[in-house]
C-alpha cells in the first residue's frame, strides 16, 4: 500500500515541491494526498494545483479576525476550535504521515491528541536545541555568528513534532557552518534552504521506512 502524506505549508512551498520532485524521479515512493495551508495566498498552493495534488486553506484568521485583540478567552477558544477543524480535515484523508513544511503555526494540544497514531514531522531551518520556536531561526543564526565573531555551527534539521515546539526527537540533521564575514545573510540562507530541500526528503523517508539514503 502507497503510504499517505498530508503536508502542511504556509508560504512558498519550496520543501513541498523538493518532496514533488522527489516523486517524480522515484526517490519517495508516497501519495501527497493532500496540502493544506495556513495561508490563502501561498504559491505552494500553486505548486499542488500544477501537480494535481488536493489542496485545502486552513486560515486562523478565518477564526479569530472578528475577535477583538483583547479577548484572549475568546480568541483562545477561536484557535481550539481551528485546531479541532485542521484535524478533522487531515484526518479525513486518512494519512500515514503529516509533514509541516514551512507550516508557521504552533500545533496545540486540541490538535496533537486527534493526530495520536499519526507521526508528524516537521522542518525547522536550525540543529537541535538551537533557536526553537521562532520562524526567524535563519538570520538569529546568520546574525549571531557575525555579533560572535567566530565560525558557528548552524544548519538544520527535521524532526518529530510534540507539544514544546521544535524539541521533538530528530530525524534528519544536516549541519552548516557559517564564517563570520565570509558569506552574506542571503548566501547562507540559499546554502540553508538548499539542505532542507535534501533534508525534507530524507526525514519523509525514513519515517515511512524507506531507505534513508536519497540518490541525488
Ligand atoms: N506543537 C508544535 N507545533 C509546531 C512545531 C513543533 O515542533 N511543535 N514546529 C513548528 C514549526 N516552527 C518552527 O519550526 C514554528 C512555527 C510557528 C511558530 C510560531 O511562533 N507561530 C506563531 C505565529 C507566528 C506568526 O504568525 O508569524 C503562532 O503559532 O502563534 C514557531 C515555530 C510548527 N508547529
Ligand atoms: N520554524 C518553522 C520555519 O521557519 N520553517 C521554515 O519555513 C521555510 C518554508 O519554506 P517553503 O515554504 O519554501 O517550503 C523553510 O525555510 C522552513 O525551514
Amino acid at each position: 500500500m502507497t503510504p499517505r502524506v498530508t503536508v502542511l505549508i504556509s508560504g512558498s512551498g519550496s520543501n513541498l515541491q523538493a518532496l514533488i520532485d522527489a516523486k517524480a524521479r522515484g526517490d519517495l515512493a508516497c501519495d501527497i494526498v493532500r496540502v493544506i495551508s495556513s495561508s490563502k495566498k501561498a504559491y505552494g498552493l500553486e505548486r499542488a494545483a500544477k501537480h494535481n495534488i488536493p489542496s485545502t486553506v486552513h486560515s486562523l484568521y478565518k477564526y479569530t479576525k472578528d475577535l477583538p485583540k483583547e479577548d484572549k478567552t475568546a480568541r483562545e477558544a477561536a484557535r481550539k476550535q481551528f485546531e479541532i477543524e485542521l484535524a478533522s480535515a487531515v484526518l479525513e484523508d486518512k494519512p500515514d504521515l503529516v509533514v509541516c513544511a514551512g507550516w508557521l503555526l504552533i500545533l496545540g494540544s486540541e490538535f496533537l491528541k486527534r493526530l495520536q497514531s499519526i507521526p508528524i514531522i516537521n522542518l525547522h531551518p536550525a540543529l537541535p536545541g538551537a533557536f526553537d520556536g521562532t520562524t526567524h531561526a535563519i538570520e538569529m543564526a546568520w546574525k549571531k555568528c557575525q555579533q560572535d565573531g567566530r565560525p558557528l555551527k548552524a544548519g538544520c534539521m527535521v524532526h518529530l513534532v510534540i507539544e514544546e515546539v521544535d524539541r521533538g526527537e530528530p530525524v534528519v540533521i544536516k549541519e552548516l557552518e557559517i564564517v563570520p564575514g565570509q558569506e552574506s545573510l542571503e548566501d547562507y540562507e540559499n546554502r540553508v534552504h538548499a539542505a532542507e530541500h535534501i533534508a525534507i526528503v530524507e526525514g519523509t523517508r525514513k519515517i515511512l521506512g524507506q531507505a534513508n539514503v536519497v540518490k541525488n
